[in-house]
């Protein structure tokens, strides 16, 4: 433990949960511990698995404490002990603890619900780990947005990239929220163009010409994306697919292997004995992928619920600059989370 990165994971939610396993997954780092301000099932179970768990506010600890939970301490406690904080609270509510981690001489990692001036950098590995190393804090960027700098980097990197025209349909909630929000039984459009997501890739990437379009579907599993590419000068089919598949965490799926819908790869997910089903790549559709010319259009699903968490494991290792590179973070990350490069035809893990 002594030379690992010591990490906190503060808000232990739909994203919290998989980020303390992934950091629980590597070699080089130690969970020291999870805080939260519940004290139901959600926290329970990272008290049985052996998590050290923390109250976040001083008005949850005795909550947490009469619920018959372990509670080890609060935040402030949990704050001495380690390297790097992990906020992964509601949106918004983290902005109000960079102050703390900053108090404590503890770098911090925020998710896309944050504005990108609370650190002043938005990150995803691929594009930009080199320009996070040893900062104070950083900010992995939303699902939506993560997804779109991957594949848009890909072009980008090997010099097709020109223009970018997305159309977002978004998951309505979060599965395990759908008793209480979520729509049914409609698409409702986001009420303005460009949809945030295309304004924030360029947070990562500033040169990026994105524009996006986004609807909220009734589904609670994963988003598509539709995307339109002008590219620098015409291409071959072959020639994009290999831009793609040089990218790390983007996996081909095929109609004709049986991935047709979204619930294809949330399947697909079971099958391959994902934890909690997470796809960590944006699956793409090479068997719809269509070039014309300089045209390219292309669909891909994402996870929202799992595609950020290998995203965070690297700001964790940028932030602490304990490895440079940010393509050997990228490396070790994925192969402790079994990341692939196609989900049906190669049963090895990728790269
Ligand atoms: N859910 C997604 O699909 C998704 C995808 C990408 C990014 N994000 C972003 O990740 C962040 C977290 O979202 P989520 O979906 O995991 O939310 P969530 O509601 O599932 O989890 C948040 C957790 O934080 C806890 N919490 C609330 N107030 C707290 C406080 N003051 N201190 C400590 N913990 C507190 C809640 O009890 C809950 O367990 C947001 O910024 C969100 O925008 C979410």
């Amino acid at each position: 433990m002594q030379d690992k990165i010591k990490v906190a994971v503060n808000g232990y939610g739909v994203i919290g949960k998989r980020v303390a396993d992934a950091v629980r997954a590597q070699e080089d780092m130690a969970l020291v511990g999870v805080s939260d301000v519940i004290a139901d099932y959600r926290i329970a179970t990272a008290a049985g698995k052996g998590i050290p768990v923390y109250a976040s506010t001083e008005q949850a600890l005795p909550v947490m404490a009469d619920a018959g939970l372990p509670v080890v301490g609060g935040l402030h406690d949990l704050l001495e002990n380690v390297d790097v904080v992990v906020d992964c609270t509601p949106a918004q509510v983290g902005a109000g603890n960079l102050e703390l981690y900053r108090a404590h001489g503890v770098k911090s990692v925020f998710q896309g619900g944050e504005k990108h001036d609370l650190t002043g950098h938005s990150f995803v590995a691929h594009a930009n780990y080199a320009n996070a190393l040893g900062r104070d804090s950083t900010r992995v960027v939303s699902c939506n947005t993560t997804a779109t700098v991957r594949a848009l980097t890909a072009l980008k990197d090997v010099g097709l990239l020109s223009k970018a025209r997305g159309v977002l349909i978004r998951r309505a909630t979060d599965p395990w929220e759908s008793d209480h929000s979520g729509i049914m039984n409609t698409i409702v459009p986001e009420g303005r163009i460009p949809s945030h997501q295309g304004p924030d890739a360029q947070s990562v990437v500033p040169d990026l010409d994105v524009v996006t379009m986004a609807a909220k579907g009734a589904h609670t599993q994963n988003h598509l994306h539709y995307w339109t590419i002008e590219l620098t000068r015409p291409a071959e089919k072959q020639e994009v697919l290999e831009a793609f598949r040089a990218m790390p965490r983007i996996a081909f799926v095929r109609r004709s292997d049986g991935v047709v819908a979204v619930n294809s790869t949330v399947e697909l997910m079971e099958d391959l004995g994902r934890p909690r089903g997470d796809m960590y790549e944006v699956a793409l559709w090479e068997d719809i992928l269509t070039v014309d010319g300089n045209e390219l259009y292309y669909t891909y699903t994402v996870d929202n619920q799992a595609i950020v968490v290998p995203e965070n494991i690297d700001a964790i290792r940028a932030l602490t600059g304990t490895v440079d590179d940010g393509g050997e973070s990228i490396r070790r990350t994925d192969r402790a989370l079994g990341v692939r490069q196609d989900f049906v035809r190669s049963s090895v893990a990728a790269r």
